[in-house]
């Protein structure tokens, strides 16, 4: 249940003031540039289109299958085939990328993540299959081991607690080349590794993949906001500790910055600050210092509570989801990551 925006004007119950009543002596109203939706359009100074979307989508074990994700309602996990199918609808909708998360079977995960560089992984048949029907529509990958590993973590963990750097850096670059063969266009380091940008861009040139581009995921903060994503790729009840020692202190600002610079100055070609709208200062801060390609990541937590509060008809789903989404051109991003990607994309579709 929707709630509506507003009573229509008819049914208002107090009658129409007196419109000979002295007025204020202004020479200046800016409501005259809202007055209807024509003079609003003409003065919009941000818009969103279907081009500054990427879809992230989960994909699972199994033929023909599509699984709900409990906290993150209107989501799935869809098994490779039924990932085809989603490409299929992100084409026809014009979204020019999508991005591909596994849920890897908990028998598959191990201590050191290996079947990260499995060549034939989820991820790596989800890729070659959409390829083979849908060539010219870009696939993101997501480079960090936190779906593949026992312990949840986005890199080795030592036995003393630590999350290894150098160590993990290493097999990245790995995961990386086995994710560009499969026929990835980006690549997309989520792990915060310090290095790893440069070791993948090196380990990609070296192997031919020189038109690999590579989205860093250079300012992510350490968010309780990743907690449906977890659900979905089924680390949440896994995970031991937190991230804090790799993701950054949500306190931080200067910081984002220094990130941002060292992933541009290793090689990225785009940058991305992550979440997104308890963040949207650091997209703002991001763009204006670096003038790159600058992207956003509406995280799943974000998702869920709008989708949960649209559900519960405590705020309109679909508005909430659009002014969300218009937030982050507003603050300079170039494109956004968003689970709402294709309910946005019909709606723009539409003219609505
Ligand atoms: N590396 C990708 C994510 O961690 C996504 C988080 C989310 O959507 O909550
Ligand atoms: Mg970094």
């Amino acid at each position: 249940m929707a709630i509506k925006f507003g009573r229509p004007i008819e049914v208002r119950d107090t009658p129409v003031r007196d419109t000979t009543a002295p007025s204020l002596d202004l020479n200046v109203r800016m409501r005259r540039n809202r007055k209807s939706e024509w003079a609003r359009r003409l003065v919009r100074e941000n818009v969103l289109t279907t081009d500054d979307l990427i879809w992230p989508l989960f994909v699972a074990d199994g033929v023909n299958r599509r699984t709900p994700v409990a906290s993150m309602p209107g989501v799935d996990r869809i098994s490779v085939d039924q990932s085809v199918r989603d490409a299929e609808r992100a084409v026809k909708l014009d979204i020019p990328c999508i991005a591909l998360f596994p849920y890897t079977e908990p028998s598959l995960r191990d201590e050191n993540g290996s079947e990260a560089l499995n060549a034939n992984n989820l991820v790596c048949q989800s890729v070659r299959a959409i390829k083979k029907e849908f060539p010219d529509l870009g696939i993101l990958c997501d480079v960090a081991l936190d779906p593949f590993t026992s312990h949840g973590h986005d890199g080795l963990l030592h036995a003393d607690g630590r999350i290894l750097n150098d160590e993990t850096v290493a097999i990245l670059v790995q995961q990386a080349l086995v994710q560009a063969e499969a026929g990835c266009d980006i690549i997309a380091p989520s792990d915060m590794m310090d290095g790893r940008v440069a070791a993948i861009r090196d380990g990609l040139d070296r192997a031919g993949f020189g038109d690999v581009q590579i989205m860093a995921y250079a300012a992510k903060y350490a968010s309780a906001f990743y907690g449906p994503f977890r659900d979905a790729i089924g680390s949440a009840k896994t995970l031991t500790g937190d991230k804090r020692t790799y993701q950054m202190d949500s306190a931080n600002s200067d910081e984002a910055l220094r990130e941002v610079e060292l992933d541009i100055a290793e090689g990225a070609d785009m940058v991305m600050v992550k979440p997104g709208l308890p963040y949207l200062d650091i997209v703002r801060r991001v763009k204006d210092t670096f003038a790159m390609p600058t992207f956003a990541y509406q995280v799943s937590g974000e998702y869920a509570m709008i989708a949960g509060a649209a559900n519960n008809g405590w705020i309109d789903g679909e508005r909430a989801m659009m002014e969300s989404l218009v937030a982050f051109k507003r603050a300079g991003a170039d494109g956004v990551l968003t689970y709402f990607a294709a309910a946005a994309a019909e709606k723009l579709k539409a003219g609505r």
